[in-house]
């Protein structure tokens, strides 16, 4: 069994992560289910221990959630309300949940740490979603993508968090060209439009969309893409490494 003490973490101070993927058309979140909830989820997050710094705490928590290393991350706000925790309706359904439990990394000197009052940093990431295996935290029972659209029964005030991450990606995705972060090595020009579409969630003419795209110069077309079907092949692009 891993331990878990408290003493080892900065108190009062978590991070959670709105981590982004792109599939079918859908621009898609990981969520986990709680182990201590009753049907309750939240975004992988996590404390931070005493001898790392807050970006690494945040890059163990990804890795620890998704498996992989060098995500693209950035911090986008503190979620600092006085009550977000200490007034959350979800408060005593945890604590009781956690005392239930009956597990001795959560005695009750722990239990009242976590469910203290918590100023937690908002994290968003962008991976490519073939190459995640997701895997839930300490207090995960399960982890899975749900469309954003789509989410479950989100813990204290993570649908906040999500919404503000959402804002954040969509307010960087044309000034620093992350959105490729969230697509495979090679895609069509078709697959970048229906990602920018997804995370707008607005529709843009193939046309204009594809000139606007190649203007900025950041992708090399490759060869075509035949897939058998009828239409024409579209060619594959990627993104130039610099
Ligand atoms: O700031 P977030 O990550 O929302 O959560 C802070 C505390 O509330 C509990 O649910 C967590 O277990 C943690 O102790």
């Amino acid at each position: 069994m891993s331990t878990f003490n408290i003493d080892d973490y900065i108190s009062q101070l978590s991070i959670d992560c709105v981590i982004f993927g792109f599939k079918d058309k859908e621009l898609k979140v990981l969520v986990s289910e709680l182990t201590y909830g009753d049907n309750l989820w939240s975004l992988p997050g996590g404390y931070i221990l005493k001898t790392e710094s807050v970006d690494a705490a945040a890059a163990r928590i990804l890795k620890r959630s998704t498996g992989l290393d060098n995500i693209y991350l950035e911090q986008f706000r503190v979620f600092g309300d006085e009550n977000r925790i200490l007034q959350s309706k979800y408060k005593e359904n945890i604590k009781q949940g956690l005392l239930q439990l009956n597990d001795k990394r959560f005695d009750e000197k722990t239990i009242a740490w976590m469910a203290n009052r918590f100023v937690c940093i908002g994290y968003y990431a962008l991976v490519d979603i073939n190459k995640v295996n997701p895997k839930p935290g300490e207090f995960g029972a399960s982890i899975e993508w749900r469309n954003i659209d789509d989410l479950p029964n989100l813990t204290h005030d993570h649908d906040t968090i999500v919404s503000y991450g959402l804002k954040a990606l969509r307010q960087i995705l044309d000034e620093k060209l992350i959105g490729f972060n969230l697509l495979p090595k090679t895609f069509t020009m078709k697959e970048v439009k229906e990602l920018y579409e997804a995370v707008h969630d607005t529709s843009f003419p193939m046309n204009n969309f594809q000139k606007k795209i190649l203007e900025l110069n950041v992708l090399e077309r490759l060869g075509k893409k035949f897939t058998g079907a009828q239409n024409r092949a579209p060619f594959l692009y990627r993104f130039k490494e610099n």
